[in-house]
């Protein structure tokens, strides 16, 4: 299996840059030494603390989607659970909770956004793997208190709980860190193993903050199955200047709503970042990004290489009927321009 995600992820490799052998090796050695059955599944975990997915989230869905060319079955999984509990990676501070009702609305947007990317991912590439969406919630549902303490907090340790980077950076602030937020990897750990035992996944996807999610999943489907699934993080995409991909002076840009934010925001993309989101964003094999870069630097003022990238994006997300509309509303704006780049940088 980790040929095939091997194999996915080789297009995308020189433009991951980080997501290479250091990890992979590092999770080769844990691969059990009896292959793991046919039909595997790969997971990825999304919780709903906002009413939307927004353009950053686009990197871990698309390895899902570089999974399901190599044969994989992608799962979704919108946190309906954990979303209550707040995930701490990557937060200095806590995470303020969000109400019951919003989460409810927002786990249902979510599934629907999800589910339509998947669905437009298949009328793009055409039948494959089947993808899943799923809410933690209808798990977490029917498991008690002290089910949770005897059976699913007792193999994890305390002491390497604590060495955790999301626990340790928190220790030494004022605020310090709820238990919630404390017991957080058990929950994501427990949804790797369900999904292990219910639907034969060996494999969970994640943002690099989520590292130590993954490996406390591993490790526990490990103590519980004898199984050595596996873990893989997908660096956040930097623009050269240094900025979160997705986040212009701090605002997001969302995966709903209006397709025209979107696909104005990728035809934006500088030529130095371009090569690196049609590798990492889109499902285009390498050498079809090689020959549009190609073309692209022979005639940089075409925005060849921007607007393809909107394109397979807006369509990705959006689907053909939203494509043609941020087409129609750019040309609207700004006419049948040649030169993109003297309008985009006036927006
Ligand atoms: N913790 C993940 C979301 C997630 C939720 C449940 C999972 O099983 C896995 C991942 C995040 O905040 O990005």
């Amino acid at each position: 299996m980790l040929k095939a995600f091997r194999r996915s992820y080789s297009s995308a490799e020189a433009a991951l840059g980080r997501l290479t052998d250091r990890q992979l090796l590092q999770q080769a050695t844990r691969v059990s030494a009896s292959p793991p059955p046919r039909d595997c599944a790969v997971y990825c975990g999304f919780d709903p603390t906002a009413a939307s997915l927004h353009v950053g989230h686009l990197l871990t869905i698309s390895a899902l989607l570089h999974c399901r060319q190599s044969g994989l079955h992608p799962i979704a999984v919108v946190g309906g659970a954990t979303g209550r509990v707040g995930d701490p990676s990557g937060r200095v501070t806590e995470r303020e909770e969000v109400e019951r009702d919003n989460l409810r609305t927002n786990a249902a947007s979510i599934i629907d956004c999800l589910e339509r990317i998947f669905h437009n991912d298949q009328k793009m590439r055409g039948a494959g793997p089947d993808i899943r969406v799923v809410d933690n919630w209808s798990w977490w549902k029917d498991v008690g208190a002290v089910e949770f303490v005897s059976d699913i907090a007792r193999p994890f340790r305390v002491a390497s709980m604590l060495a955790k980077e999301s626990v340790s950076q928190r220790m030494s602030s004022e605020e310090g860190m709820s238990c919630a937020e404390f017991l957080y990897p058990l929950f994501q750990a427990f949804d790797f193993l369900h999904l292990h035992t219910k639907h034969n996944c060996w494999l969970q996807v994640g943002g690099g903050d989520q590292w130590g999610n993954i490996t406390s999943g591993c490790e526990f489907v490990r103590k519980k199955t004898g199984h050595l699934v596996h873990g893989v993080t997908v660096p956040l995409l930097t623009t050269s200047s240094g900025d979160k991909l997705g986040k212009t002076a701090g605002n997001a840009v969302w995966l709903t709503g209006s397709s025209y934010p979107l696909y104005q925001f990728l035809l934006q993309t500088g030529d130095h970042d371009v090569a690196t989101c049609l590798h990492r964003l889109t499902s285009l094999p390498p050498e079809e990004v090689d020959v549009i870069m190609q073309q692209h630097t022979t005639a940089p003022e075409s925005f060849l290489a921007q607007k393809r990238l909107a394109e397979e994006v807006t369509r990705l997300v959006h689907g053909a009927e939203g494509l043609t509309h941020a087409e129609t509303a750019t040309k609207a704006l700004f006419g049948d321009h040649h030169s993109l780049r003297s309008l985009t940088s006036e927006l």
